[in-house]
């Protein structure tokens, strides 16, 4: 070979050589200039957190969506929200060890090479040998703080799903509610007392006994007969002390609340069907309270639960009892807002039916206040479930504080569908408990739940003789 041969290979060589090495500190630039989206520290947290918590669980991403959505939202799928509190605690002892997945999580597979490269250059200009020391030590470091601190976050976000709440045992439930109630009635029944222990009454006396009923809401027609008995006792000297006094005024009261009324709450399942109960009522009289209060209670006495949201007037009401539904581990029927609450009654009570559930209680839409309107929508709502079921009870749910008012909607109630019972709420919040005589003189029908607070567990069976006792103080 010639000199000129050897010279013309060793030019070769040598422009290969400068390509490798200009192709190398260029390849490192690329790197370099992509390095620049890294050093958000954030977005490189986030995209750990993503993969980190993708790991253990394949429902992450929904599970995720759903804590930064709202509460409400992630209510409707409580069974996939469990399932990410795992995934979260485990995250942060998996990552160290893997440090190479927090990289091809980012943006491109490219970045993952320049990540690591990206350390190599400050060392030093080798090739191989330097490049995959650097990573090592950095890239884990950074990684490692990055799901730390993300863990807490996600965490208490599946916490809110939360499991099912204890409830309180129903028995002895009104004694414990029974201060509550006589705080704010026992007025009237002191001023009875007051009255009646006096000795011989005079006609002033009287009617301070007749407007103190009547401001208690008692009514004039159970008033009348109140005031009849206890002229006649009076007459007939049987009151001779103040013991006297309250033993009469006691029975008098409870007679006049018909104690002889059957106020069992008819819940329960028939052979081939569960027992159904619907819930009536104006809206904001706390109807979806009460329907989950009685939820609760049925639960607790080992009933399943089927609730059926037919209340579709307003969103919130649904979500409202699908919250009440997840924290007593009812089941829960829904449909669009807007939708026809006759369709969601047939439906909750033929899933009950399927699902072999042993009570299904339909809250239903109360928002119609003229009568033909709530005979169309209160009359299909029944007519649809009795298709499918004997409807057991028909509760209407009345706010104890709008007094006559509730009366009024007691009456146009009655004459659309057959009330079996009546839940008076918000006792806790009147002095004029009254209203308990006058509804039922005026439905015939027992008030056979009150409700006495915003509580979960203050729901209390209506016994007339606790109530007096409460009413006397
Ligand atoms: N103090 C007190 N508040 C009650 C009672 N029952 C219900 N409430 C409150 O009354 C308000 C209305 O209750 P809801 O259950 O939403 O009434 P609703 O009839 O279903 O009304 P919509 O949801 O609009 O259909 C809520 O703030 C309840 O917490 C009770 O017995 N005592």
């Amino acid at each position: 070979m010639t000199t000129g041969a050897w010279i013309a290979i060793a030019a070769v060589v040598a422009v290969l050589l400068v390509a490798l090495v200009v192709g190398w500190a260029l390849y490192r630039r690329r790197r370099v200039s992509l390095q620049p989206t890294q050093p958000a520290p954030g977005q490189l947290e986030e995209t750990k957190d993503r993969s980190g918590g993708y790991k253990p669980d394949s429902g992450i991403s929904f599970s995720q969506g759903a804590t930064a959505t709202a509460p409400p939202v992630s209510r409707p799928t409580p069974p996939q929200a469990p399932p990410v509190t795992p995934p979260v605690e485990e995250p942060v002892t998996e990552v160290p060890p893997a440090p190479v997945e927090p990289a091809p999580a980012a943006p491109t597979p490219v970045e993952p090479a320049p990540a690591p490269t990206e350390e190599a250059p400050v060392e030093e200009a080798p090739e191989v040998a330097p490049a995959p020391v650097a990573p090592a030590a950095p890239a884990p470091v950074e990684p490692a703080p990055a799901p730390v601190e993300e863990a807490p976050a996600p965490a208490p976000a599946p916490a809110v799903p939360a499991p099912v709440e204890e409830i309180a045992p129903t028995a002895g439930r009104l004694d414990r509610l029974r201060g509550r109630l006589s705080r704010s009635q026992s007025a009237v029944g002191k001023s009875l007392l007051g009255l009646l222990g006096g000795g011989d009454l005079d006609e002033d006396s009287w009617e301070e006994i007749e407007d103190t009923l009547l401001i208690a809401d008692l009514g004039s027609a159970t008033t009348e007969q109140i005031m009849t008995r206890l002229r006649s006792e009076l007459a007939a000297g049987s009151v001779k002390s103040e013991a006297d006094a309250r033993a009469l005024l006691r029975t008098v009261l409870i007679e006049a609340l018909h104690p002889e009324f059957d106020r069992s709450i008819k819940a329960l399942p028939h052979d081939s069907t569960p027992g159904v109960l619907l819930v009536v009522g104006v809206n904001g009289t706390g109807k979806t309270t009460s329907t989950g209060k009685l939820a609760r209670v049925l639960v607790a006495d080992g009933r399943r639960v089927l609730l059926g949201a037919a209340d579709t007037f307003r969103a919130a009401a649904a979500d409202q009892l699908q919250t009440w539904a997840e924290r007593v581990g009812a089941e829960v029927v829904r449909g669009p807002e807007g939708g026809d609450p006759a369709a969601i009654a047939f439906d909750s009570v033929t899933k009950g039916i399927e699902t072999g559930v042993d009570v299904v209680i339909v809250d239903t839409a109360g928002r119609l206040h003229t009568k033909t309107g709530l005979m169309d929508e209160l009359g299909k709502v029944k007519r649809v479930v009795e298709k499918r079921a004997v409807v057991d009870e028909v509760l209407l749910v009345l706010d104890a504080t709008v007094g006559q008012n509730g009366l009024m909607q007691a009456r146009v109630f009655a004459e659309v569908v057959d009330i079996t019972g009546v839940v008076l709420t918000k006792l806790d919040g009147t002095a004029k408990g009254g209203i308990v005589f006058q509804v039922q003189h005026e439905l015939g029908v027992p008030v056979k739940l009150v409700g006495l607070g915003e509580g979960a567990d203050d729901l209390a069976p209506f016994e007339p003789g606790a109530f007096v006792d409460a009413l006397l103080g």
